[in-house]
């Protein structure tokens, strides 16, 4: 089975021990519903790796980030503010979609 949403494989152990619990998102990914089950897999070769229920998806600027968000992401700020920049340079609507882990694959 393809997964309906992937990460970059050095978040899977944050997810899978319940300590990143959101995830920031551009338009393209910003479709997902509250309690959706997502198919989560590894973005470069699309292995499944557990399955997680939406709870929301809520608009955020990039410059409106938070210790809070950065918190549920098991960063800093600094660190969180930098992949961001790096995966989405120069995007300014983001969703900040959060999730609860439902099971492992
Ligand atoms: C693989 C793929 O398609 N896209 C993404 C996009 C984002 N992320 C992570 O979500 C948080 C906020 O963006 C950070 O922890 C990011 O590293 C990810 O793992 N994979």
């Amino acid at each position: 089975m393809k997964p309906d949403i992937t990460f970059y494989r050095r978040f899977a152990a944050d997810i899978l021990s319940d300590k990143k619990i959101i995830t920031i998102r551009d338009k393209t990914e910003s479709h997902f519903h509250p309690g959706e089950q997502l198919r989560v897999g590894y973005e470069d070769d699309s292995s499944i790796f557990c399955t997680i229920e939406v709870i929301s998806v809520v608009p955020v600027a990039p410059g409106d980030l938070t210790n809070d968000h950065a918190r549920q992401e098991n960063m800093s700020l600094a660190e969180l503010q930098d992949v961001i920049s790096q995966i989405y340079p120069g995007e300014q609507q983001l969703y900040v979609i959060s999730f609860r882990r439902i099971d492992e694959g």
